[in-house]
């Protein structure tokens, strides 16, 4: 899968690393598409080997793949569960003063919510509140890991023991940002534009520049040149440039604060570091064998590939769109094999011209769902002219080819059914596979489904045990509590996903709403006249079902009225406050409470919309100042307690 071969400085490398294995097997594993568990370890540790002496012979990317390849394959593999270590003579190692460890990494803001949510998990358990977690982040240098105590300089080595190259600092390396000797960890780095201007025809990258500035001969006389003129440095993370923000703050203003740490230094690197500061935290988190659990590295993988289109294919979804789904020529990307893409819609295949034999550029992003990203070689295409499910002749709906049949396309009325389950979330069983064998069955409303007994469901088809498990996973369906936006967003209505139902439960029984005029909707905070009138229609589309469906009587849950609050005679009726630090004349909980009872939202975090922030003792600096360029209102506590009377 990629095109490897060996220089003479890399076949003694491997030496080193392994005499038993042989290089020539080696280009072999290289460039095999698919690699069984051992010929992976094989090929990591090569690639491994080679990377940390300064040789790489493939890039970051591919090597990430592998390690992805072989945790699907054995996730529990002992090469996943260490840091990859440097090659090393036995001999000539000591033992490092603390643990160093490699990254965790994210390549998408969702596994960075995720390692949020762990985050939060641990600081629950301690009883610690989200709103006193802050979260550091600084550039993730891409040089050489090590660690400085004062006296002697390390390398990461295994993790465990390193290789003393104190050598460095006597040959004049500098540590960075004009910092002192034990600092601990760090990377010895190159300056980018000095590379560039100076170094970049000597050296093919800064990789191949590490390895010698530690080199345990003589050192190259341009890198002694670099050292001297402070182009090559000892950064440690301590004094790393840094922006160190709330907890609530990371994922909305994910992309703003990654783009400003990321270009905050001249230095090669490959993501940013996130980590918390709270200790009692990250002692509860701690760590496995690679990582600490309380950092995550955030990178970003791109790559693309150019396919050919084999056909253009139409479906229909629940809600009557065709959606064009292009077949490809089968491509690895990614250390995938795709084999088809859906594309924007209807309008794009016409515009731009994807069809049999266009030549389209698919990009995937850190291990994302692949999209086309250009057109490179359009061709004619011929637009489908009726329902791939129900041969109704299509319309066009601004950008999308439709399917007018709501009532009887089988297509609609199935995504439907699968939308309705999926959902609700709180059954198994109704996947795509049941519902199309119900469907085939003339099944094609949810209160229909719901009236299947038993004894029907094996004459639908089903065996016995899954018959009965069906009938309880419906039971179960209706006993187990749902909230009320969550069952109306169930029923698919185009603009009614689960927030737009919440926002409208807020105001409105969910009965009630189907009596609401578009007019009466445009009242409510975040609907405009176009979204008002498409879900007055909607609902007015699927009133008959909900209602005989809602009548089987659900466990729901209802969404507080806002309104009753909003008229409340209090100083802070109709206030978002957000309350901070540890208070001292009662539980934060209480005065949370107490706020909402006066007719006050009271939310997590600081945001253009909030009314009062309340500080409670030791609330940092910039949090408030925060809050004051946002046009917030900060109260002490007792000032709060004096507005509220
Ligand atoms: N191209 C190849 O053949 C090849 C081979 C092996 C490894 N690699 C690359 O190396 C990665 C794994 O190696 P790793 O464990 O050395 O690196 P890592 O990417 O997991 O990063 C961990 C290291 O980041 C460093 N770091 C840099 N900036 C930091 C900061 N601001 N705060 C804290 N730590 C910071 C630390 O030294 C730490 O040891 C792989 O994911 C791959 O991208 C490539
Ligand atoms: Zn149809």
């Amino acid at each position: 899968m990629v095109n490897v071969s060996f220089t003479n400085e890399q076949l003694l490398v491997l030496n080193d690393w392994n005499d038993k294995i042989d290089p020539q097997k080696l280009v072999c594993l290289f460039n095999e598409p698919e690699l069984e568990e051992q010929d992976l370890v094989s090929v990591l540790g090569a690639a491994n080997a080679l990377y940390r002496s300064g040789a790489p012979v493939i890039s970051d990317n591919q090597y990430d793949l592998y390690i992805s390849m072989l945790r699907n394959i054995n996730h529990l593999h002992p090469y996943l569960n260490k840091v990859e270590p440097e090659v090393l003579a036995e001999a000539k190692t000591v033992e490092l003063p603390q643990r160093m460890l490699s990254t965790e990494k994210a390549y998408s803001i969702k596994d960075i919510e995720k390692w949020l949510k762990r985050i939060s998990k641990a600081a629950q358990e301690i009883e610690v509140s989200e709103q006193d977690i802050q979260i550091r982040i600084t550039p993730k240098l891409d040089g050489y890991a090590a660690y400085d105590d004062g006296e002697t300089l390390y390398t990461r080595g295994d993790g465990f023991r390193g290789q003393d190259i104190t050598r460095a600092f006597k040959r004049g390396l500098k540590v960075a940002a004009s910092g002192g000797r034990g600092l601990g960890p760090g990377e010895i780095v190159i300056k980018k534009s000095y590379f560039d201007d100076v170094l970049s025809e000597i050296f093919e990258n800064s990789r191949n520049l590490q390895a010698a500035i530690i080199a345990e001969k003589k050192v190259d006389e341009d890198v002694q040149k670099a050292i001297n003129e402070g182009a090559c440095v000892f950064y440690p993370f301590a004094l790393l440039p840094n922006k160190v923000i709330g907890f609530s703050e990371v994922i909305e203003n994910f992309e703003v604060i990654i783009e400003e740490i990321w270009n905050a230094v001249d230095f090669d690197i490959d993501g940013v570091i996130l980590e918390t500061t709270h200790d009692a935290i990250k002692q509860r988190m701690g760590a496995t064998r690679r990582n600490h659990r309380w950092q995550i590295a955030f990178k970003v993988n791109e790559e693309s590939v150019d396919v050919e289109v084999i056909n253009v294919i139409p479906q229909t979804s629940r809600t009557g769109r065709i959606s064009p789904v292009a077949e490809l020529v089968p491509t690895r990307i990614s250390g995938a094999t795709i084999s088809r893409v859906t594309v924007h819609h209807y309008n794009m295949v016409k515009t731009n011209g994807v069809g049999p034999g266009a030549i389209v550029q698919i990009v995937r992003s850190g291990l994302v769902i692949p999209k086309i990203e250009k057109v490179l070689k359009p061709v004619e295409v011929t637009l489908p002219e009726t329902c791939p499910s129900c041969q109704t002749p299509l319309l066009w709906e601004s950008d999308h080819l439709i399917c007018p049949n709501k009532t009887d396309c089988p297509a609609q009325t199935e995504n439907t059914l699968i939308h309705f389950f999926k959902t609700l979330g709180n059954n198994d069983g109704f996947g795509p596979k049941v519902i199309e064998k119900l469907s085939n069955c003339g099944i094609k409303r949810i209160h229909e489904i719901y009236g299947i007994k038993v004894h029907q469901f094996v004459i639908y088809g089903f065996g016995d045990k899954t018959a009965q498990n069906l009938s309880d996973q419906l039971q179960a369906s209706r006993e187990i509590e749902v909230e009320d936006w969550r069952f109306l967003s169930a029923f698919g209505v185009s603009r009614l996903g689960g927030g737009n139902c919440e926002k409208l439960l807020k105001h409105h029984s969910i009965t009630e709403l189907f009596d609401l005029s578009a007019e009466e909707m445009i009242k409510i905070d975040g609907f405009a006249q176009v979204s008002a009138d498409a879900i007055v229609e909607g609902l007015a589309n699927i009133k008959k079902e909900f209602f005989k469906v809602y009548e089987l009587g659900f466990n729901l849950s209802i969404t507080p009225k806002e309104s009753e609050n909003e008229n409340l005679d209090s100083p802070i009726a109709g206030t978002v406050i957000v309350f901070t630090g540890s208070m001292q004349q009662g539980s934060r909980g209480d005065m949370e409470k107490q706020a909402k009872s006066l007719g006050a939202k009271v939310a997590k975090s600081v945001t253009g919309k909030t009314t009062y922030l309340v500080t409670g003792e030791k609330v940092g600096e910039t949090k408030i100042n925060a809050a004051i360029d946002k046009g917030v209102k900060v109260l002490s506590e007792q000032e709060y307690l004096d507005l509220i009377g």
